[in-house]
């Protein structure tokens, strides 16, 4: 699904309108009308109390609708102007007198000691700002906000929750509204995403409003959220007269004294992807337990007893895996850059690989053209230095990429694949992956991908969805807590299998607000 910036939506509204010839009005009109649908065919006429907070733009308009259409539904509503300004837009004005046509008379808000009461089993509608916030909220319309989080009522935003901007940081993380519930125009929000401003929402629901979908189709983004409707078109099938020889021999480099396990995932994680064959390189310590842990895995190992200290194989792998468990050891760092420097094969570098990679910049030129990175932010931070917040973050690492032509996989609860300029940014996973091992996973997954033919973008990207949809199908058996590394691989058959499945479902649960 395309991510579009605001400057984008703005543009979508104006084509609409001047295409289909209708006033922004009735533009409006439609919108809220799809918030008071969602919220009609869920409380069927209930009469709990609905507290509607309007600022004075649109995306106040889009309350003073949806506060009509309640009211003459017969709902318990209160419609409250967050009067913080004269300045209101044309629509908003329209849609005032509307209400007030309708017998509604909304009330004022114009400092602290005007707000209302509200408990926790009402429901609140947020459409103070939508994307035309342009500052922080302050001083008593801030308190608002914060009386509105203080409610702990069921809270419902429009388009999005005030105070987040689409695409950028809050200047005021106290000046947001936390959203159960986000009903967001035609397409969502970059900020949904990324850990700072993506705890501010529970859910949310893309509502179309149909604006122009020519211009939608037609525009190019720099953003996609990817689903299983983005991921399906990149699967390979097996061929019948296929062999071995076809899905690639992946070549997996990592482990140390007690690290043995990290390679281990790897490389099973990398042939139950699909891999043909997986051979794994490391220290001599591991041999046997290599051996023993993963049969199908072949093992070549290193002269160093207890971590790899000289990178030599006599093999011609498809791909190769490097970082897993293999420690920063000055031989192991010699050896890993001296294997860099002469390396030709395509690569997927996580974990002490990437702190190597950090400690020793220069190593950077070495790598092939797309080779995929996999840092989480402790890693990312020694590669990139240090961010002002997650969208910066998300700038940086692109200019990265682009320096040293890199796939880079920034892992979170949304991990964000970042390549030429764009990002990708996955939907599956949840929070039991935060364990030991799951990295390793991932890099095993992406490998045994690349040792396929998926090209590494594309083995990133497929990668990183299979991962977290088999630990989503997982936890249906462990629980978030019971879940795993090595669950995960069992469960990479049925992310498979999950992919000619059911479709996906429209609401999209985000980590808990009131935890
Ligand atoms: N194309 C669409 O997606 C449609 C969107 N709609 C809704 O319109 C809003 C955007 O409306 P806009 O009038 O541009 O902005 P806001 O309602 O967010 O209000 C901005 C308003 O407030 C002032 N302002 C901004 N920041 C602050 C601040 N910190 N403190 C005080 N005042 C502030 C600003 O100057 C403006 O006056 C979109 O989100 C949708 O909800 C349409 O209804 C349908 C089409
Ligand atoms: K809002």
């Amino acid at each position: 699904m395309k991510i579009f910036t605001a400057e984008q939506l703005y543009e979508a509204d104006k084509i609409t309108i001047k295409k289909n010839k209708i006033a922004s009005s009735d533009l409006m009109e439609h919108a809220a009308t799809q918030v008071f649908t969602w919220i009609h065919s869920r409380m069927q006429g209930a009469p709990v109390p609905i507290h509607v907070f309007c600022g004075i733009g649109n995306n106040g308009g889009d309350g003073l609708v949806l506060g009509r259409h309640l009211l003459q539904h017969g709902y318990k509503v209160q419609v409250y102007v967050v009067n913080f300004s004269d300045q209101r837009s044309e629509d908003f004005l329209l849609n005032y007198n509307r209400l007030k046509d309708a017998e509604c008379w909304p009330t004022l808000i114009k400092g602290e000691g005007e707000f209302p009461k509200i408990t926790k089993d009402d429901i609140v509608v947020d459409a103070i700002f939508g994307l035309g916030l342009n500052r922080a909220p302050e001083g008593w319309v801030k308190a608002l906000m914060q009386h509105v989080n203080d409610a702990r009522a069921y809270t419902i935003a429009v388009d999005v929750p005030s105070g987040l901007y689409a695409n950028s940081a809050p200047d005021d993380m106290e000046a947001v509204v936390h959203a159960n519930m986000v009903l967001t125009f035609q397409a969502p929000k970059l900020s949904f995403f990324l850990p700072e401003t993506g705890k501010f929402l529970q859910s949310w629901e893309v509502l179309d409003i149909g604006l122009d979908p020519e211009y939608l189709n037609a525009t190019d983004v720099t953003m996609q959220l990817i689903g299983k409707q983005e991921v399906l078109p990149m699967y390979v099938p097996r061929q019948k007269y296929s062999h071995k020889g076809n899905y690639g021999h992946s070549l997996i480099i990592g482990g140390s004294f007690g690290k043995i396990g990290a390679v281990s995932l790897a490389g099973k994680a990398c042939l139950t992807t699909g891999a043909g064959l997986v051979t794994a390189y490391i220290p001599e310590c591991g041999y046997e337990i290599l051996q023993i842990a993963v049969p199908e895995v072949m093992v070549t190992s290193d002269p160093g007893k207890r971590q790899i200290a000289d990178i030599k194989f006599d093999m011609a792998p498809t791909v190769i895996g490097v970082g897993p468990g293999m420690g920063t050891d000055d031989q192991t760092r010699n050896a890993f850059a001296e294997f860099i420097r002469t390396n030709e094969c395509p690569l997927v570098i996580d974990a002490d690989g990437l702190n190597i990679l950090a400690a020793e910049k220069e190593l950077l030129e070495s790598l092939p053209a797309k080779t995929v990175l996999t840092p989480h932010p402790g890693e990312l931070e020694r590669l990139i230095g240090a961010w002002t917040d997650d969208f910066d973050k998300l700038e940086k690492t692109k200019a990265f990429a682009k320096k040293y032509d890199l796939v880079i996989v920034v892992k979170g609860a949304h991990s964000v694949t970042v390549c030429d300029q764009k990002l990708y940014i996955n939907t599956t996973g949840n929070p039991g992956m935060a364990t030991g091992g799951s990295g390793d996973v991932l890099l095993g997954m992406i490998t045994g991908l690349i040792s396929q033919g998926y090209d590494p973008l594309q083995a990133a990207v497929f990668g990183v969805y299979l991962h977290g949809r088999a630990a989503d199908i997982a936890v249906n058996d462990t629980s978030y807590q019971g879940l795993l590394a090595s669950d995960i691989i069992d469960y990479i058959g049925d992310a498979f299998i999950d992919l000619f499945k059911r479709p996906e479902p429209p609401v999209h649960e985000e980590e808990g607000k009131h935890e």
